[in-house]
């Protein structure tokens, strides 16, 4: 027998688990009022991670979301969430609305996490497991490879991450696929194989065939440097981003002229914009070069009377259109309403020019940041703008940005 045919005949034990799941925490007491919540898609990685983390603690509850872009995507998610019962888990279907054509990959994922999101949420989770393991995060590194990702993408998936009002957690990014089947195989626990999986038309799929051992090794290798050197990159970036950078409550940012750099502009750029994702860096060059610009519907320019460097904030044209007010409403991903205690119809929307009309204007917020700013309208009227304290006493918004700007997955090497 190989190293590698005795690795996947070992069974992962509760306390190999519970061994993982300790640094990644912390975790709220084994109460009901906390569940930690999974990720389950019936397939043998998230069913053995449910069987795992149900051992690990009492109180876990899963979620199974039917994307419903298969004929059999109903009765799979059914099925699973009667076999997540029969393990004394607490599962919940969730069942996604029809998606809009084009990009339904990005679409069925960014829907599946909404909703996983707010049935965290509802169900009290601050946690919530998925299941990627080793071969995942070797495909992605290896793709990203082929893609001359820098540190940050060769760092691969991340085993902490914030999404929105809830932790992602990967506790098996260590953990072979195979031993995850051999802990099925050995508890008797059925699971579902997903087509899609086998499907050649997929990159990641012809990588997960095609990859050859030491290949995977290397992706192993250059994972693991690529994450040393992020944590040199991350450390700095704090300080930096500590000494150079303002950042105001109303979602914008001054950053003094020595602290103008790739690095801190590119963190500054997401967290302003609200996305999770990063510019490229031919892109934050060519903008520092030009001294002012927009990148990532981010606006720069000199900061005039806010310092002696840049100021960047939302551009208006890029602000989403109008929400409809509900409590927990997210507008232009990265305003949440608090309340909702808004006449019937009420919708989320920029201030624009309401905001210069009014006497709201303030000297110490530049006036492109407050058109830029979420008010509730309603019939084309303006009925609160509680940014400013206009409106229903309980009305407000918080900064709903998940994504921290720097110290991201620092302790997982
Ligand atoms: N339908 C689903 N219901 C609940 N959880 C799911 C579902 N699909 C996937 N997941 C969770 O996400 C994990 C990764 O699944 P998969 O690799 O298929 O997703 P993906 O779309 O490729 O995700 P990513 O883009 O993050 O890699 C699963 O192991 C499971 O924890």
């Amino acid at each position: 027998m190989t190293s590698e045919s005795l690795d996947s005949a070992r069974i992962i034990g509760a306390g190999e688990f519970a061994a993982l799941m300790m640094p990644l925490g912390s975790w709220p007491p084994d109460m009901e009022a906390a569940p930690v919540g999974l990720a389950v898609s019936g397939g043998a990685d998230s069913m053995a991670l449910a069987f795992l983390a149900r051992r690990w603690r009492r109180n876990v509850v899963a979620f199974v979301v039917d994307h419903g872009l298969r004929p059999a995507s109903a009765s799979e998610a059914c099925l699973t969430v009667g076999r997540l019962k029969q393990m004394g888990i607490k599962a919940h279907l969730l069942k996604l609305p029809p998606f809009a054509r084009g990009r339904i990959q990005e679409r069925a994922r960014e829907a599946r996490f909404a909703a996983l999101e707010d049935a965290c949420v509802t169900e009290g989770c601050l946690d919530l497991l998925i299941a990627h393991h080793a071969a995942d995060q070797e495909e992605t590194v290896w793709m990203r490879s082929l893609r001359a990702s820098g540190p940050a993408g060769l760092s691969g998936i991340k085993a902490v991450s914030i999404r929105g009002r809830i932790r992602i957690v990967r506790p098996l990014l260590s953990l072979s696929p195979q031993r995850l089947r051999t802990t099925l195989r050995a508890g008797g626990l059925p699971w579902l194989e997903d087509p899609s999986n086998t499907n050649r038309r997929f990159e990641r799929v012809r990588w997960r065939q095609d990859l050859t051992p030491p290949q995977r090794q290397q992706a192993a290798f250059l994972q693991a440097g690529a994450v040393k050197e992020r944590l040199c990159l991350e450390a700095r970036l704090a300080a930096d981003l500590a000494c150079y950078v303002t950042w105001y409550p109303e979602g914008w940012v001054s950053l003094e002229r020595d602290g103008v750099c790739e690095e801190s502009l590119s963190a500054l750029l997401r967290l302003v914009s609200g996305g999770s994702y990063r510019p490229s860096r031919e892109a934050v060059h060519q903008l520092i070069k030009q001294g002012h610009g927009t990148l990532l519907g981010v606006r720069m320019r000199p900061a005039g009377r806010f310092g002696n460097g840049v100021i960047l904030f939302r551009e208006e044209r890029a602000v989403s259109g109008p929400v409809r007010v509900r409590a927990g409403a997210v507008w232009d991903g990265r305003w949440r309403l608090l309340g909702a205690d808004y006449p019937q119809g009420s919708e989320i929307a920029a201030l624009g020019d309401a905001a210069s009309r009014s006497d709201r204007q303030r000297r110490d917020i530049p006036a492109a940041v407050l058109r830029t700013l979420p008010g509730i309208w309603h019939d084309g009227r303006l009925i609160s703008c509680p940014h400013f304290g206009n409106g229903p006493e309980v009305a407000g918004f918080v900064w709903a940005v998940g994504v921290p700007v720097t110290g991201e997955n620092p302790q997982i090497v």
